[in-house]
């Protein structure tokens, strides 16, 4: 049997085919950009008012002008605007376009408007600092052509701003395969349905597809029943047509448990059977031509602990999308696991005021105890050669919740 670190190196050394696809861009955050994006004009595109106020020509004031009849109004979004005469002013807001023959913005805080006669006027209260103050050039922030956003980056709201603002409607991303997840299992019925005394509701195949979700990727979901010539054929069609197989349930020693006998018969190669762990132990895992495949073990927390410990990070792995260092969070009191196994303890996850994480282990009932999952926020691992681990120690966290 291996240990966690030979599985999990296993399972990296195997790729997954990535393809590109165009999205509409409200559908693309936290994908992987497959394009480079340049801007398409200046930034700002013109010179741009900075404050709501009146626009002049600095040398007038210079000169000792402080009173300025107001000549028009340049709005955000109107045209550009030429001043006419010499020695006037335009009121301008935040946002406009620069009128012509101006080049100095005053607040309307440091001005009084004033209707003297029939004239509205603008008398200069505070002397601007300088000229050109209050007025964003064109170009200034980047010039036409700049490099924005890379090929290969995770796109955050950050990178969709950029595109929205350079006219990209679409975005070209990486293209995650579909997904098939797979139950198994006599005992299970659909989730719409009231089990009898004897049955349960098929929730794994809910918590892979909703884990894969984070992820942007679909899975289709399917039911296999413990019958060998059921599985035998419907695996056939699935591993024609999926790239990735995700199944849980029917990898242990039961009399009933075919799935990796079956698998190895339709050429899926096993690259591992048995992970010492806990949970998760019969974890089998392999790879055909066309397909790999992860053969999770049954009870739920064993098929969580496996999908956000193995599968999720290969797949991030595959997308290009982690890079960051491994999540360490420290013990928050003193544990004891005696058996020569990576052990993954549940816990709640909280940041303390220095910033870090604080893991505090969170008792269920076993591998069966789904709603323990719910008390916490992701699993510490502990490493199978010790067997004490005490408070203030820190252990690698994959975490299921955004924190
Ligand atoms: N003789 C041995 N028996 C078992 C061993 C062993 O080493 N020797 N390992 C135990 C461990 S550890 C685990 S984990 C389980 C895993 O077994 P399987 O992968 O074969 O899973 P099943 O027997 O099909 O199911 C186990 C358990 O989980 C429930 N289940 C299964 N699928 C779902 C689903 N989609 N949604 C909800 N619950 C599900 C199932 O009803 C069972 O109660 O084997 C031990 N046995
Ligand atoms: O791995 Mo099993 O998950 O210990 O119940």
């Amino acid at each position: 049997m291996i240990g966690v670190s030979e599985a999990s190196d296993i399972i990296n050394g195997i790729k997954l085919k990535i393809e590109t696809e165009k999205l509409d861009i409200s559908e693309t955050v936290g994908m992987i950009l497959r394009e480079s994006i340049t801007l398409d004009r200046d930034l700002p595109p013109f010179d741009r008012v900075m404050m709501d106020g009146i626009a002049i020509q600095y040398d007038k004031w210079e000169q000792g002008q402080s009173v300025f009849p107001v000549e028009g109004l340049q709005k955000a979004g109107g045209p550009k605007q030429v001043m006419d005469g010499s020695g006037h002013c335009m009121e301008v807001m935040t946002g406009a376009i620069l009128p012509g023959k101006t080049d100095t913005v005053i607040r309307y805080e440091d001005i009084e408007i004033q209707q003297q006669e029939k004239e509205t006027v603008a008398v200069i209260q505070k002397s601007p600092k300088a000229k050109g103050q209050n007025i964003h050039p064109k170009g200034t922030n980047r010039p036409k052509g700049d490099l924005v956003a890379n090929e290969g980056m995770v796109l955050s709201p950050a990178e969709i701003g950029v595109a929205a603002t350079v006219g990209k409607t679409r975005l070209n991303v990486s293209r995650v395969p579909e997904v098939a997840v797979i139950s198994t299992g006599d005992e299970l019925v659909p989730i719409s349905q009231r089990p009898l005394p004897h049955q349960i509701r098929r929730s794994n195949a809910y918590t892979i597809s909703a884990a894969l979700r984070e992820l942007h990727m679909e899975a289709e979901l399917f039911h296999l029943n413990d019958d060998r010539s059921e599985i035998s054929k419907r695996l056939d069609d699935i591993l024609k047509k999926f790239e990735l197989v995700i199944l849980s349930g029917g990898v242990s020693k039961g009399k009933l448990d075919y799935i990796p006998g079956i698998l190895e018969q339709k050429g899926v190669e096993k690259l591992f059977h048995k992970v010492r762990q806990r949970p998760g132990k019969p974890f089998w895992f392999g790879k055909s031509e066309e397909s790999v495949v992860f053969a999770l073990p049954g009870n739920p927390v064993s098929t969580f602990s496996c999908c956000y410990r193995y599968v999720m990070p290969w797949l991030k792995k595959q997308l290009g999308i982690s890079k960051r260092n491994q999540l360490m969070a420290q013990l928050t009191v003193n544990y004891t696991f005696e058996k020569k196994l990576t052990y993954f303890l549940q816990v709640k996850v909280e940041i303390n005021d220095e910033g870090i994480m604080k893991a505090t282990p969170v008792k269920g009932k076993g591998s069966s105890d789904l709603a323990n999952l719910c008390k916490g926020d992701g699993f510490l691992e502990l490493p199978e050669d010790q067997d004490h681990f005490k408070a203030g120690e820190s252990y690698p966290l994959f975490l299921y919740r955004t924190l």
